[in-house]
């Protein structure tokens, strides 16, 4: 495991806020006689274990072994401590406002937190009267929840009833000045409301201890000025507060007692105006050097030379005939030359941007004109067809292969061709056009549906009556036993006055039967007499 003390070190430059207008918080906190202890905070160190850091070693410990060691675990992945806080001590009252001030990474959140019991220290021990209550910017409010039920949550949690948070909701959701937004979820909220509902939350009872961490930087000069009056409440009611917070305005205006950390130990505990006198001193020689070109921060890891204070052998972090700049009277930082962004071996270096060979380089238009055997610009001339080539497909390449015309465009072999009508005609073995002949009645084949398709093959009704008698229903009249006729006399055939005799009856009869079966019929002509032959039998000479 390695120790990495000055971790916090090269942390970003602190937002220090000089520029709120003291009119904002007119009144000065006024120091009132303090009660007995509430906190006793005695050599209290935390540490923090980082899995895969890269292990800095120190300086007191940089024999060549333990270089070898730390660079042996640096590639299976090291255990980085980092020492946040390192042997604090100080006693706090009842009814004094603390103002905790340091550069970002100084371990101000980690007091905090380990004076809150929310992180056990790894050395040493915190004495407390009273119940603590922690308001930092990362509280634990739930996002996805409303304003209101967060309201409701935290209240619960300080020990309130269901009833009492109840009737508080208004008051809080009016202090936060949250408006019709305390019905909406948290994630709708800006950071500076956020930051208002959680402090609001936070004091709807008078806690014993109050901690702020940074929970008013957001706020505006009102509600800075609203913070204020509740804060002086709190420790006018014996209440002991614990502000944290980059404004130095602000820590002027609230506390009775201001303790300076730097690198997790206490630099300075004092009255308001001599720490903050001196903080801010530190804060502008800082500025001032880093004007003049040195890099702000209380150390450097520069090279892994860079140790804990009083523990820096002379020129120790610096390269050699470099310029360095002192930070506070402390700290050493190896300045940065204005050339320092010229290329180095093995470090990051200014990329030439000239084409170079075997390095990256910037594509100029140069590079995309057409040119042999790298990627090149493909001109409108070499959109025409090329062999073995990607090429650009134009207008042209749709126009058929052979020839202008439409010939042109019968099929070719192996290549693409625009399809024309005249590709749709029958043609032996392929698929042709469907003409209207194609529709006609052939043997076997479905054929065209006529009218007479449509009318029944026999139909079930009877023959209509046209005036004739039925031919289902036939009058037969019985034919009279036909007699030889007798033979007429030549000389007297009766027809000459129109009378008729016996013989024409049957030509009558036959005539009136015809008219009735509705037919025309032709009288039969007159029969010739015919002679009567007796038959023999030749075998008994009889007649029959
Ligand atoms: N959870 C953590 N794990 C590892 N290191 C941490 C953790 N929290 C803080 N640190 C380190 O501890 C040191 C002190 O951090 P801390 O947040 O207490 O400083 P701070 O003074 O509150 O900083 P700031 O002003 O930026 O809020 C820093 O170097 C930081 O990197």
């Amino acid at each position: 495991m390695s120790d990495n003390p000055v971790a916090s070190s090269v942390r970003p430059e602190a937002e220090i806020d000089f520029e709120i207008d003291p009119e904002d918080l007119p009144d000065r906190a006024v120091r009132t006689e303090l009660g007995p202890p509430s906190i006793i905070v005695d050599d209290v160190h935390v540490t923090y274990r980082v899995f895969g850091g890269k292990p800095v070693s120190d300086a007191g410990n940089n024999s060549l072994f333990n270089r070898l060691v730390g660079r042996t675990r640096q590639s299976v992945g090291a255990i980085t401590q980092v020492r946040a806080v390192r042997g604090v001590s100080f006693v706090a009252y009842h009814g004094e406002a603390i103002g905790i001030v340091g550069t970002n990474g100084s371990g101000k959140s980690t007091l905090l937190r380990a004076v809150a019991g929310l992180h056990p220290p790894t050395q040493g021990r915190v004495y407390i009267s009273g119940e603590p209550s922690l308001l930092g910017v990362n509280a634990a409010l739930l996002k996805d929840l409303s304003g209101e039920r967060n309201i409701t949550i935290g209240g619960l949690a300080l020990g309130m009833s269901q009833q009492e948070v109840a009737a508080k909701v208004q008051d809080i959701a009016d202090f936060a000045d949250l408006g019709d937004f305390v019905y909406l979820p948290m994630n709708a909220y800006s950071s500076g409301m956020a930051a208002r509902l959680r402090f609001a939350i936070s004091t709807i009872v008078t806690p014993d201890i109050l901690m702020v961490d940074e929970a008013l930087a957001t706020g505006d000069a009102a509600f800075r000025k609203k913070s204020k009056e509740r804060i002086e409440k709190i420790r006018a009611e014996a209440g002991t507060v614990f502000l944290v917070s980059h404004s130095i305005a602000s820590v002027r205006a609230m506390c009775t007692r201001v303790i300076w950390l730097d690198q997790g130990q206490v630099r300075m505990d004092g009255d308001v105006d001599t720490v903050c006198d001196a903080y801010q001193k530190f804060i502008q020689s800082k500025k001032g050097n880093a004007k003049a070109g040195g890099k702000i921060g209380p150390a450097t890891r520069g090279k892994g030379k860079a140790g804990k204070p009083g523990q820096r052998k002379p020129g120790q972090g610096q390269g050699k005939g470099k310029p360095t700049v002192k930070v506070a009277g402390q700290h050493k930082q190896q300045a940065r030359p204005a050339d320092a962004a010229r290329p180095a071996t093995g470090a990051i270096r200014k990329v030439d941007l000239r084409p170079a060979t075997g390095s990256v380089r910037r594509v100029t238009p140069d590079d995309v004109r057409p040119g042999t055997g790298s990627i090149r610009r493909v001109a409108s001339a070499d959109g025409r067809p090329a062999t073995g080539s990607i090429r650009r497909v134009s207008p042209d390449d749709l126009r058929p292969v052979a020839g202008p015309t439409n010939a042109g465009s019968r099929p070719a072999t192996g290549s693409v061709r625009r399809v024309t009508p005249d590709d749709v005609r029958p043609a032996t073995g392929t698929m042709r056009r469907v003409t209207r002949d194609d529709t006609t009645p052939s043997p076997g084949t479905l054929r065209r549906l006529t009218w007479d398709d449509t009318r029944p093959a026999r139909s079930p009704f009877p023959e209509p009556d046209w005036g004739g008698v039925p031919e289902t229903t036939p009058v037969m009249e019985p034919e009279p036993p036909r007699r030889p006729a007798r033979p007429v006399p030549s000389s007297n055939n009766g027809s000459a006055n129109g009378a008729s005799g016996d013989g024409d009856a049957p030509a009558r009869r036959r005539s009136w039967v015809g008219q009735r079966r509705g037919r025309s019929v032709e009288p039969a002509p007159e029969t010739e007499a015919i002679p009567v032959v007796k038959l023999t039998d030749p075998r008994n000479g009889q007649g029959g």
